[in-house]
């Protein structure tokens, strides 16, 4: 008799990896089909060398800023070293063997979706009650005159970088380009960063762009807003790019940091009977379910494409499959940008508010003016943060902070919208003393029209 598994996982990154956790620990009889590296795209190419990598510039700064501090260098060869060990050598046998380990069965090879509870994969067929569809999202290359003639990367090619080019132009002003940017600027490598409307991470408050463009600058990054290639050649090794104002920029690369699209072409989605939008991505309920016995996870649903968002998700579907039904709620979620200082934000912008009609009130406070922690950090204190308040239900409802481990301390502002904790509460707390932390207090002191 053919054999009938309880779930099927498509695609092995963050979302499809905790999802096919819980349900193995769970005791389920799951099979996981991966067609590169079980991991995916953020172990081996996106969050985990980006963020390893990140770290030493980030270092080298606050020795820059912290007091007593002095000769700190960076050593390409030994960071490339350890981002590689990070990234696990692109070799993900030890992640196959303990799915195995654990009762497993683990296919490598892509798979696509045949009919309800029907995958095909490697010449067979598989069959299931339930799939999860958690196949990510792939880099998108504008297409412009003579971009098949220049030396064109994407995350992939950036993040396996042997030697480091001597210039580059970064193509993007969001999440990508910021933390490209930083990178290579740190390095030394001449960045110039083309974004092509007039302000920086336009999902953000304008507060936070312009900190995050003056910080970039800082860095010796040359920013360009409304930034267009016309077209491109190379030239001697280099590629050059004709720039919309007519100027041109030969560089030794050029790094597109331009979005991502759903992995979902020809995956026979709508043959289990799910739906894609025009985009491409999966529709799903908010049991992240797209029909009867058909889920997905991570970023192929497009909605909020980070990896702590895909293991919720993941979570949230194998809390389902379980018979521990929930609700995904997108609320009180951090999106953070690891450029230097660190880029945090949380819930709504007051643009996002305006539109459901809220009545807002938004403050920001600069730290070094405030609190003592930005001066016992470092030397040249740097630091702002931004709250947003409903006033009718006196609840934080949107934050930002620009500054040293911002990362970290948004997670208070995190919990609070998520949990709608009443500012009255908050100004109640006691944070430590000297901490970041205590910019909350200063904000919400700062707040005229609340109890
Ligand atoms: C440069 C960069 C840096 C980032 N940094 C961060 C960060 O710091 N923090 C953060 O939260 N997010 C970050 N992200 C976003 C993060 O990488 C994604 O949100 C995350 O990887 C999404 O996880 P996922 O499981 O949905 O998909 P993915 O990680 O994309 O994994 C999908 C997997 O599915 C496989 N697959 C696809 N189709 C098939 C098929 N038909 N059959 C079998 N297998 C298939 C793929 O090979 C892949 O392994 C970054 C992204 C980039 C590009
Ligand atoms: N720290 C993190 O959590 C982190 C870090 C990096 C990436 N990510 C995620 O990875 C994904 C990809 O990030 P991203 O920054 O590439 O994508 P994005 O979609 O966030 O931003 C794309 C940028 O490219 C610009 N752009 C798009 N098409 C263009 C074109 N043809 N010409 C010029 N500019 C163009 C857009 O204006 C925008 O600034 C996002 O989902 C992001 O959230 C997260």
């Amino acid at each position: 008799m053919e054999e009938i598994f309880d779930v099927a996982i498509i695609g092995m990154g963050p979302g499809g990896e905790v999802a096919a956790d819980r349900l193995i620990a769970a005791g389920k009889k799951v099979v996981v089909f991966e067609s590169e590296l079980i991991g995916g795209e953020c172990a081996y190419w996106a969050c985990v060398p980006s963020k390893t990598i990140l770290r030493g510039s980030e270092l080298r700064d606050e020795a820059k800023h912290g007091a007593g501090v002095s000769g700190i260098t960076l050593n390409w060869q030994q960071a490339r070293e350890y981002r590689d060990y990070m990234a696990r050598h692109l070799d993900d046998s030890a992640e196959a063997e303990g799915y195995l380990r654990r009762g497993a069965q683990v296919v490598r090879a892509r798979a696509v979706i045949a009919g309800p509870g029907r995958i095909q994969a490697d010449g067979r067929e598989y069959l299931t009650d339930h799939i999860i569809v958690a196949t990510g999202t792939a880099p998108i290359f504008p297409s412009f005159p003579g971009s098949d003639q220049i030396t064109a990367w994407g995350n992939r090619e950036l993040y396996t970088l042997a030697e480091l080019p001597q210039s580059v132009a970064i193509v993007g002003g969001s999440a990508v380009a910021l933390e490209t940017a930083t990178f290579l600027a740190g390095f030394g490598v001449g960045v110039t960063l083309l974004n092509r409307s007039r302000r920086l991470l336009g999902r953000e408050e304008p507060e936070v762009a312009a900190l995050a463009e003056a910080y970039l600058r800082e860095s010796g990054v040359d920013v360009r807003m409304n930034g267009s290639i016309a077209k491109g050649r190379a030239e001697g090794g280099r590629s050059v790019l004709t720039l919309g104002d007519g100027n041109e920029l030969a560089v030794d690369a050029v790094v597109f940091a331009t979005g991502r699209t759903p992995r979902t072409e020809g995956l026979g989605i709508s043959l289990a009977g799910g739906l894609l939008d025009d985009k491409g991505y999966m529709q799903v309920d908010e049991h992240c379910r797209s029909s009867e016995g058909l889920w997905a996870v991570g970023d192929v649903t497009g909605i909020m494409p980070f990896t702590h968002v895909a293991k919720y998700q993941g979570r949230i579907v194998a809390d389902c499959i379980l018979g521990k039904e929930r609700n995904a709620g997108y609320g009180g979620i951090p999106r953070v940008v690891f450029a230097n200082p660190e880029i945090a934000a949380v819930g709504l912008t007051r643009e996002q508010a305006d539109l459901i009609d809220l009545e807002t009130e938004a403050v920001s406070v600069n730290l070094p003016e405030t609190i003592a922690r930005p001066w016992t950090y470092e030397q040249n204190p740097r630091g702002d943060l931004g709250i947003l308040i409903d006033r009718r239900q006196q609840v934080m409802i949107g934050a930002w902070a620009v500054a040293p481990q911002a990362s970290e301390w948004i997670h208070q502002a995190a919990l609070a919208i998520r949990t709608h904790i009443p500012l009255s509460v908050l100004r109640d707390q006691v944070p430590q003393f000297p901490s970041y932390n205590e910019a909350y207090l200063v904000a919400l002191d700062k707040l005229e029209h609340s109890g």
